[in-house]
């Protein structure tokens, strides 16, 4: 028998207070009626000051399983994205073996659902291997099981303009999306951090804008040749935002993500030279943290994803040319969307929605998330207590690994319960392992 929910208060999409009542997996009263038709057995939270929101969904998200259990596993990075409040993750293709296969992105679909946190759905390399040479099995990936949608060499970026055209044609069929690391390699060669005056200043090698600006460029133009969609990763430049809206305003079917870290972080971090900070695209500077926040908050960006990329402290605690590219991220992208563009004015909690949730699940066709708050809708949501406030202690995190470049820090915002198909996964801000584990 399911558990029914009985949330008192709360604020939907954080408009007019309301009670809701989540019974059989789905939201089924909201209004005045929820109280009365919630029957004794009801679990009642008090959401006096809460908001609520759909139940968030990453686009970008590295799991590491297979073949790096030690820096995440499919269970601990769920559990991890359930915490921050997700719902659905999509899991990055750059595992070992590569998610290339269609029985490589079963297992990790079969995976996500055995550990019961939140929906997995694997994404599907573009590329053997990663190797940029011969695509992979897109249409076989696309009708396993998995439903593989969401197609990306990610780590990697898919330079051959003629491999990129053909991924784009082929997954046409299946209505999928490329979604393009852009980073022109020959240009990034060697490269460790933004290139610009603390790169020159630190003697590290610099990573110019250009070698994102030029591949965005060229796969917009790609994507309307061939009329196919087209997503673009955690984009990062001034310049980037500029060519994306050119594109739009072209009509060219193209979305484009930010991470939480490009919002608020800068390249001005490096002089620590604590490789915390590096990252791949690298921090840029204040004024394409400007331009990236105003892009988001105009809708040029269209959502937010966490590129959450955990790395074990062998391959970070180095120096640092030797350490890894990556952040983990799913424990506080709510937190920072709310202090960059919440907290600032620049968006309400209904475009938080939009950005972390409705727009993903779009991109990645991802039908039972991303839904309006509304009777009858599958209970997938997420309460957030904006008032709150938490110190960020990467040991304390659920996420196998403790490279969070927020160590520390002061942030707004908490995750207060995550409801996946009615069924809590978080409550109190705890896990709710019990209810997992019952679940099997
Ligand atoms: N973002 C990163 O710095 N690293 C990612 C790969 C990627 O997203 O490019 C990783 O897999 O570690
Ligand atoms: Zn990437
Ligand atoms: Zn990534």
């Amino acid at each position: 028998m399911s558990t029914r929910y009985l949330l008192r208060d709360v604020a939907p999409l954080g408009g007019e207070p309301t009670d809701v009542l989540l019974a059989d997996g789905v939201i089924a009263v909201i209004g005045e009626a929820a109280a009365s038709e919630a029957g004794d057995d009801a679990t009642i939270l008090d959401c006096h000051g809460l908001v609520l929101l759909p139940g968030l969904v990453d686009l970008h998200t590295h799991l590491r399983e297979p073949g790096r259990e030690d820096a995440e596993t499919i269970r601990s990075g769920t559990r991890a994205a359930a915490l921050g409040g997700f719902t659905a993750v999509h899991a990055m293709a750059n595992t070992t073996p590569t998610q290339d296969t269609a029985g490589v992105v079963e297992q990790v679909w079969r995976l996500g659902r055995e550990a019961g946190w939140v929906d997995v759905h694997p994404v599907g390399a573009v590329t053997v291997g990663l190797e940029g040479e011969r695509l992979a099995e897109l249409g076989a990936m696309a009708e396993s099981q998995a439903q593989v949608r969401v197609f990306s060499d990610d780590g990697k970026c898919v330079h051959d303009p003629v491999v990129m055209r053909r991924a784009l044609e082929y997954v046409k069929a299946f209505d999928g999306v490329v979604a393009q690391h852009a980073q022109e390699p020959r240009l990034t060669d060697g490269a460790q951090m933004h290139e610009g005056v603390v790169s020159a200043e630190l003697g590290l090698a610099g990573w110019p804008a250009v070698a994102e600006e030029a591949i965005i460029a060229r796969d917009v133009l790609l994507a309307e040749h061939v009329g196919s969609r087209l997503h673009v990763c955690h984009l990062s430049t001034a310049g980037s935002v500029e060519i994306i809206r050119w594109a739009k305003s072209r009509g060219i079917d193209v979305t484009a993500e930010v991470t939480p870290h490009h919002l608020v972080l800068t390249d001005e971090l490096a002089r620590g030279y604590d490789p915390v900070f590096k990252v791949n695209p690298p921090l840029r500077t204040q004024r394409d943290v400007e331009a990236v926040r105003a892009g988001l908050a105009d809708g040029t960006i269209d959502i937010v994803a966490t590129d959450h990329a955990p790395h074990t402290r062998e391959d970070k605690d180095c120096e640092w040319a030797a350490a890894a590219f990556g952040m983990t991220g799913l424990e506080t992208a709510l937190s920072v969307v709310q202090e960059t563009m919440v907290d600032t004015g620049r968006m309400t909690w209904a475009d938080v929605a939009r950005v972390m949730s409705f727009a993903p699940a779009r991109i990645g066709r991802v039908d039972d998330h991303g839904r309006p708050i509304a009777v009858g809708e599958p209970a997938n949501l997420v309460l957030v207590d904006p008032a709150a406030r938490r110190t960020v202690e990467p040991e304390q995190q659920a996420t196998k690994s403790v490279n969070s470049p927020f160590r520390g820090r002061d942030l707004s915002g908490c995750v207060i319960a995550t409801f996946l198909r009615g069924r809590a996964t978080v409550l109190d801000g705890s896990p709710c392992d019990e209810s997992v584990v019952v679940r099997g």
